[in-house]
């Protein structure tokens, strides 16, 4: 095992941001954490990282207590933040430079670490070019290549695709498998299913401070696979409707989205018809629809809430 989350706590004033966390992350896995906005998943990053203090409970990494600035633990790792940390009046070169720099690397060595980074992140000619004339997908890969230079055994990466083409998101994605290959072991957020999904080895599902499933993305779906999906769109809401839908026999969660309603029933339950007179009595239907679920199912089932961010497709 290289790290075990044990019942962190963490508190800003009177909000819980973290309540009892709890998980391991095994050596040379790539352990995808995934939630929506606000969850807490940079918070428990920060608290790995040791970037910020925990108010209660143990963080083990690398069979070391973790704790606020911990050089021991902090050199064998990695960070990837959210936000991009790069210098925009060094080149690319450089910043690599100043980034091995920090962790001890020298002459040679150093030489040697970030013609490698630049190559594994694809910006070996764009070496002597300053960050500021890169695409944002060019610059989250140089942010990537300097948590990569000192060659850490385990890496974080926060969110690393928000915001960034297509293009430059398969190459991240590739290269999170490659440094799997090679052995790193890796912690990847995102609230984007279809990453999280392709890359993971193991997921961790987090809402409100709280890991609410995890296993791999076969044990996750098998956990609702037998559950009911239903899509509903009702011409003229009226009020109370969601209830309405609530109180129907078997329905776990229902989730709204304007006229559109997603009705999750437990197995068995057979609520297509039930559903459908509820919603002709409460305003006509112009759209229903059953299937079976995804990944994405599991956690709208687990925690009542789409996983996209407004607007997102
Ligand atoms: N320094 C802070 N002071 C007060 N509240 C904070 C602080 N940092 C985070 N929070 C709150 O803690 C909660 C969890 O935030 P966190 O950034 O960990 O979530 P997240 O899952 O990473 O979401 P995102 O994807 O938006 O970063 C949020 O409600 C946030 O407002």
């Amino acid at each position: 095992m290289l790290a075990s989350i044990k019942n962190i706590v963490k508190r800003y004033g009177d909000t819980v941001v973290l309540d009892n966390v709890s998980f391991e992350i095994n050596k040379g896995e790539v352990l995808g954490l995934l939630g929506p906005n606000g969850a807490g998943k940079t918070t428990t990053i920060r608290a790995l990282a040791g970037l910020i203090g925990i108010d209660a409970g143990d963080i083990l990494i690398f069979n070391d207590k973790q704790h606020v600035n911990n050089l021991n633990v902090k050199k064998r790792m990695g960070l990837v933040t959210q936000e991009v940390t790069v210098f925009d009046e060094l080149t690319a070169e450089e910043n690599l430079k100043f980034f091995g720099g920090l962790y001890g690397l020298k002459g040679t060595e150093l030489k040697k670490r970030v013609s490698e980074a630049l190559e594994f992140v694809g910006l070996t000619e764009h070496a002597k070019k300053f960050p500021k004339k890169f695409s944002g997908g060019m610059s989250r890969r140089l942010n990537i290549a300097c948590a990569l230079v000192h060659q850490p055994e385990f890496i974080i990466m926060d969110e690393p695709t928000v915001g960034i083409d297509p293009q430059s998101r398969n190459y991240i994605l590739e290269s999170v498998k490659r440094l799997a290959e090679n052995g790193t072991t890796v912690l990847y957020t995102s609230h984007y299913m279809e990453e999280v999904q392709a890359i993971s080895t193991r997921i961790l599902i987090m809402d409100q401070g709280h890991i609410i499933a995890g296993g791999t993305l076969k044990e996750l779906i098998k956990r609702i696979q037998h559950e009911e999906k239903i899509n509903i769109t009702v011409e003229n809401p009226s009020e109370g409707l969601t209830e309405k839908f609530k109180s129907i026999q078997g329905v776990k969660n229902v989730i709204r989205d304007g006229s559109d309603y997603i009705i999750i029933s437990g197995a068995g339950y057979g609520n297509l018809n039930r559903v459908l007179s509820v919603a002709q009595e409460k305003g006509g239907v112009s759209n229903i629809s059953a299937d079976k679920p995804t990944l994405e199912d599991v956690f709208l089932t687990l925690t009542g809430k789409n996983l996209r961010d407004e607007g997102e497709k």
